[in-house]
């Protein structure tokens, strides 16, 4: 390869830590009202990747001051059970808001156990009611929890000086956390970009790639977008996460949607690790706090009603 790189970095690594630094203040001014705003998980089953995901947000929500419950399930847990302690961390008061780790293991109905969540503690924003609120709200205000993920790729574009507004943003993948949902934010009025979404089954991806501003890769397919779908200039938001194991190392790799290759035609590139994974775990931590500060809002609001 003789070309070098010359797109610039949308570092996730700095966007999320200056997210956490703001969330420091507003756990702080929460802490002083009486309030720690707790966040927690839960883990069904011991999935290696799952165990790594689950400690770094435990450990990073520590980092700006919040409680963090950590739950764990044997992976031959029943519905009930998982359904109880749903049931549990609803009633909890100390529990702002919550995750339940995906993938569950296959036996169990996910859409139910996901259903069960309180809204208000949904922390990855992806309760019906809270994606039935995503739809319906069109301006922009914050008022629901909202997919981390979706979030993330915006904040990580919006603090780096990356105007939105009027682009076209072509996302290939169509899962609920990332492909179905953010086209929802993008094209809200307060950040008022243009969607496109695409998918595996896509004829013409190539074609409708160059057409693109940004480009969100999230289908989970390796290297799925290439150099040459790229218009020079363009955005590029890694978010697939495909694991391999190096035959040579026996170290495990991610790789992500885009071809590292595209970065030599990209003008903004995110890479991967270090882009959208940290972002996605900022934001789930902003969701807690803010379902704690909605919390206080109410309850004061209650108080001098
Ligand atoms: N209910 C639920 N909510 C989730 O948000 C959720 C989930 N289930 N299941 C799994 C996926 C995956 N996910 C990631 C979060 C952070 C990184 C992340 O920070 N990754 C680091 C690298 C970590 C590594 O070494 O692999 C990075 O990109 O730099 C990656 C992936 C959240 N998920």
């Amino acid at each position: 390869m003789t070309k070098t790189q010359t797109a610039k970095v949308l570092d996730g690594k700095a966007a999320a830590a200056a997210i956490k630094s703001e969330l420091v203040e507003r756990v702080a001014a929460l802490k002083a009202k009486g309030v720690v705003p707790g966040i927690a998980t839960v883990l069904v089953g011991a999935d290696p990747a799952s165990q790594l995901y689950v400690s770094m947000k435990h450990k990073q929500s520590a980092a700006i001051g919040m409680n963090s419950i950590q739950r764990e399930l044997p992976a031959d847990s029943t519905q009930e059970q998982v359904e109880a302690l749903i049931d549990e961390l609803n009633a909890d008061p100390a529990c702002h808001g919550y995750i339940v780790q995906l993938p569950l293991p296959k036996h169990l109905d996910t859409d139910a156990i996901l259903e069960r969540i309180d809204p208000a503690k949904d922390a990855d924003g992806l309760h019906p009611t809270n994606l039935g609120r995503l739809v319906l709200n069109v301006s922009g205000e914050i008022t629901s929890p909202l997919p981390c993920t979706p979030r993330g790729v915006i904040e990580l574009l919006e603090r780096n000086g990356y105007s939105l507004a009027g682009k076209h943003v072509v996302v290939v993948g169509r899962g609920v956390t990332v492909g179905r949902t953010i086209g929802l934010l993008l094209t809200r009025r307060s950040v008022n970009a243009t969607v496109t979404l695409t998918h595996t089954g896509t004829e013409n991806l190539s074609e409708l790639l160059r057409q693109a501003d940004v480009i969100v890769g999230a289908a989970g397919v390796k290297h799925i977008v290439k150099a040459a779908d790229v218009k020079p200039g363009a955005a590029l938001l890694d978010v697939g996460v495909t694991r391999e194991t190096d035959p040579e190392t026996g170290k495990s790799k991610v790789h992500g949607d885009i071809d590292p290759a595209a970065a030599e035609v990209a003008g903004w590139i995110s890479p991967n690790p270090g882009g959208v994974g940290p972002m996605t775990v900022a934001l789930l931590m902003t969701n807690v706090v803010e379902a704690a500060e909605r919390q206080v809002a109410q309850e004061s609001g209650s108080a001098t009603a």
